[in-house]
């Protein structure tokens, strides 16, 4: 399979570096709301509001927020189905919006919520409608084809007409068809949900693959952070249209300002444990929970606790990504709430 798509290099792509480009992009939506009798107020809503960042080729690169962030928005304007509002945009030296189709060949998108295969025909037949579509070269489309339905495991299924597919299986074949024409990247919209946790693990499994292998750049967005812990290095994450951050995954837990937690057991019932630097944030019979700042070190605190305290056991609890992730969130509400500025702490431009 080819690495580098059929059609090579765009012009203008840059080297070896940036993949998709997206520089202080904007989108705004203007809303009409019935406000009375006859009455309608004008509001704009800006979905994307100004946000940069880069991807290179080959990197697999999670895309998280709350609800209504602005993720769809900008997966829309890097296949150019929506045209941005401001900024620059970029993907393999293309502007999105001006050439969606000559773009179309080089991507690949799979929409959890929705289907890009015919529903009433079988599986296969999808997918020879593809091969005609995208014009994929036949023996291309034979090789693809044939590994695909190897790794995705879709052999008993090319026969079945998609609207009896399991959601499982659908999405394989979702996954398949947006694989089939060689795209040099792959945005991936809620790949896993509502999937068990063997399907999950499955199309997890076959992401790595696909990028390792064949060096498909990936843009993962889901709202599940298990997808992004076990797929993604990099993480970007948007909260009411803006970039709050964008760096390592193990990156967070310093921007989200986390704590881990010391969770003491005491010979019997005690009032609060009372160390500097930590704080009880749960008591329950003779065990106790103290969180403390994840970027102090855990020795101190508990060589202070033993020997003040009658010890019997202990252990150090790590921030779980979902907590780091809400904290974030909140916080920038309540920046925003204060008209503060956006507290990243992460590597956003
Ligand atoms: N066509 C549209 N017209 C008006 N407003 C829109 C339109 N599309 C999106 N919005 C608004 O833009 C904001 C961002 O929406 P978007 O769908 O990009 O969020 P999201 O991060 O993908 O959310 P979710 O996780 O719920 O899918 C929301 O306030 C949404 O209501």
């Amino acid at each position: 399979m080819d690495v580098d798509g059929a059609e090579g290099r765009a012009v203008g792509e840059p080297a070896g570096g940036a993949f998709v480009e997206v520089d202080g992009l904007e989108k705004v939506f203007a809303v009409r709301r019935r406000t009375g009798f006859l009455k309608r107020e004008r509001r704009e809503v800006r979905a994307v509001d100004g946000i940069s960042f880069t991807v290179g080729r080959g990197e697999m690169v999670g895309y998280i927020g709350p609800n209504g962030a602005g993720k769809s928005t900008t997966i829309k304007m890097l296949t150019g189905i929506l045209v941005p509002s401001g900024g620059r945009l970029r993907v393999a030296g293309i502007d999105p919006a001006r050439e969606r189709t000559r773009l179309a060949r080089r991507i690949g998108v799979v929409f959890g919520q929705r289907t890009t295969l015919w529903w009433d025909l079988p599986l296969i037949d999808s997918y020879r409608l593809m091969h005609r579509m995208y014009r994929i070269p036949d023996a291309r489309y034979r090789e693809n084809l044939d590994r695909l339905v190897e790794l995705l495991g879709l052999g008993d299924l090319l026969d079945v007409p998609v609207r009896q597919l399991s959601l499982g299986q659908r999405m394989r074949g979702d996954i398949a068809a947006a694989l089939l024409h060689d795209p040099e990247v792959l945005y991936l919209d809620e790949p896993t949900i509502g999937l068990d946790v063997v399907s999950k693990a499955r199309v997890r499994e076959f992401l790595r693959e696909v990028n390792a292998e064949r060096g498909t750049t990936v843009l993962l967005t889901t709202h599940d952070l298990q997808d992004i812990e076990q797929l993604c290095h990099r993480v970007m994450v948007i909260d009411h249209g803006r970039l709050m951050y964008d760096g390592a995954l193990a990156g967070l837990h310093e921007a989200g300002e986390s704590e881990r937690t010391l969770v003491v057991d005491l010979e019997r019932e005690l009032p609060p444990v009372r160390v500097p630097g930590t704080r009880v944030v749960r008591v329950e019979g003779p065990r106790q929970w103290l969180a403390f700042p994840s970027s102090a070190s855990a020795a101190p605190l508990v060589a202070r606790v033993a020997s003040e305290y009658p010890l019997v056991d202990l252990s150090v609890r790590e921030p779980d990504i979902e907590t780091v992730i809400a904290k974030m969130y909140a916080e920038r509400s309540d920046d925003r709430g204060g008209g503060a500025g956006v507290n990243t702490g992460g590597a956003v431009r």
